[in-house]
């Protein structure tokens, strides 16, 4: 584990410090290159866009760029650090879009002392870019933050940590439930945790059929039920009528737990508890609430996803913001709409469903085969489908919802 750490500070230093850089796509080598790229040649870009702001899509590289934004209140689950020590996992989310959506993202921490002047902050720089991806910013402000920037931006604006993890954790669960042979409108689930990623999961979840009143949803407290006066107007959504209190009252019986809070909160005598077949999601990174050899002691009839890269099922964001945003900026949607994030939602799960290439399993070498069932749930994320299948799925739903500028997908798009 020393040696671990020792390599991913190393990986992040050497051979030079940082995950990104920029790379140039025009020549710059020539007296004439250097006309054409900067004084004189640049001023023709210029007039054209202060004439016409569109024009920005075509003489700039805006409409293939996205910034991934912080202020550092909820890094994974290590909680509120501020902004610079942010850096790092924006950095990575950066690599991630560049590196499986070939998107050139920015990431841009941001120091603030009121929510309004974050906000201000990025609706003052949204035009510079094609999208914006907020990240690791904690509830209840992300949801503020993000509905303001929706209405006050004029490109999509996407909070990763909700709606990216909502997409796949509901693609997950449903191929989860679906193998352990039970019906998602009967599935009884417990939500650890009920910050930003648990109230987005539980609502998609809600649109791709679990009953609310099947959903327990918890806190630092316990559960959140309707006799609590000191919980928010986002946790008051899923305020059951129960008497249940404690994870372990609402753990009994359950057939699925999703853990987006924190680390170790779910015990192996938790797990004992629940109903046959269950699937635990343990989600938060870069340790989960339960560790899954501790929960496979307990149970042989579990599906286990993490959000990690080192165990089987990786139920992780990076499945849909690389790819989500890709169609979203192919065909020059507005924002981000239900209708994209449920066609996100289906064309992850269905991958899962495919025989899975060659250089995927060779990108896993402790891996003899992948096929769908317990250990394989969800699409692997270096999986090259993931691109052309959610890219195209996303794009499409943004023409026939109506919020895109193109009204078809390009010639060839994806194949
Ligand atoms: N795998 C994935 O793709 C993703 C995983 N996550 C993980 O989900 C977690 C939450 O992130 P996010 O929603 O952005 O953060 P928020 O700060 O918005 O929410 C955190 C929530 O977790 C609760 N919580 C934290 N620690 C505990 C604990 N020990 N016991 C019970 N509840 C706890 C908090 O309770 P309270 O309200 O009482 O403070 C709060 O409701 C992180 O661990 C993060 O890594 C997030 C996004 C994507
Ligand atoms: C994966 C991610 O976005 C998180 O843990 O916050
Ligand atoms: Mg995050």
């Amino acid at each position: 584990m020393a040696d671990f750490r020792q390599q991913a500070l190393d990986y992040h230093e050497f051979p030079v410090p940082g995950k990104t850089a920029v790379c140039l796509t025009k020549p710059a080598e020539t007296s004439m290159d250097l006309a054409l790229a900067y004084s004189p040649g640049v001023a023709e870009p210029v007039r054209e866009i202060a004439k016409d702001p569109d024009t920005a899509y075509r003489y700039t590289g805006k409409g293939n760029t996205v910034a991934v934004i912080s202020n550092g209140t909820a890094i994974l689950g290590l909680g509120n650090l501020g902004p610079l020590a942010s850096k790092p996992v924006m950095e990575g989310k950066a690599l991630l879009f560049k590196h499986f959506a070939n998107i050139d993202a920015t990431d841009i921490e941001i120091k603030h002392d009121t929510t309004e002047q974050f906000i201000n902050t990025v609706e003052a720089i949204a035009d510079t870019f094609g999208g914006i991806n907020l990240e690791d910013i904690k509830a209840p402000e992300c949801f503020e933050i993000e509905k303001t920037l929706i209405e006050r931006c004029n490109v999509p604006v996407f909070h990763d940590d909700q709606h990216g993890t909502a997409i796949v954790t509901t693609a997950g669960m449903i191929n989860a439930l679906e193998i352990q042979g039970k019906k998602i409108e009967d599935a009884i689930i417990v939500c650890m945790g009920a910050g930003a990623a648990a109230i987005a999961c539980m609502t998609m979840l809600i649109k791709c059929g679990i009953q609310r009143k099947h959903i327990y949803m918890l806190d630092r407290k316990g559960v959140i039920h309707s006799e609590r006066t000191d919980i928010n107007e986002y946790k008051a959504l899923f305020a059951n009528q129960t008497t249940k209190r404690t994870l372990r009252d609402a753990i009994a019986g359950a057939d699925a737990f999703l853990g987006l809070s924190g680390p170790d909160v779910l015990s192996g005598d938790d797990v004992a508890l629940m109903a046959d077949k269950p699937v635990i999601f343990a989600c938060s990174n870069p340790d989960p609430e339960i560790k899954p050899e501790v929960a496979h002691d307990v149970r042989q009839d579990l599906i286990m996803g993490t959000g990690r890269s080192d165990y089987p099922n990786q139920v992780n964001n990076v499945l849909c913001f690389p790819f989500i945003f890709r169609g979203a900026l192919d065909v020059r949607a507005s924002k981000i709409n239900d209708e994209m994030k449920i066609a996100a939602v289906h064309a992850i799960a269905d991958l899962a469903k495919q025989s899975v290439p060659a250089a995927v399993l060779a990108a896993y070498p402790d891996v003899d085969a992948l096929s769908f069932g317990p250990d394989y749930v969800i699409p692997k994320p270096v999986d090259p489908r993931l691109l052309s299948h959610v890219a195209k799925a996303v794009a499409q739903a943004a023409i026939d919802s109506g919020v895109s500028v193109l009204k078809s997908l390009p010639e060839g798009y994806m194949v």
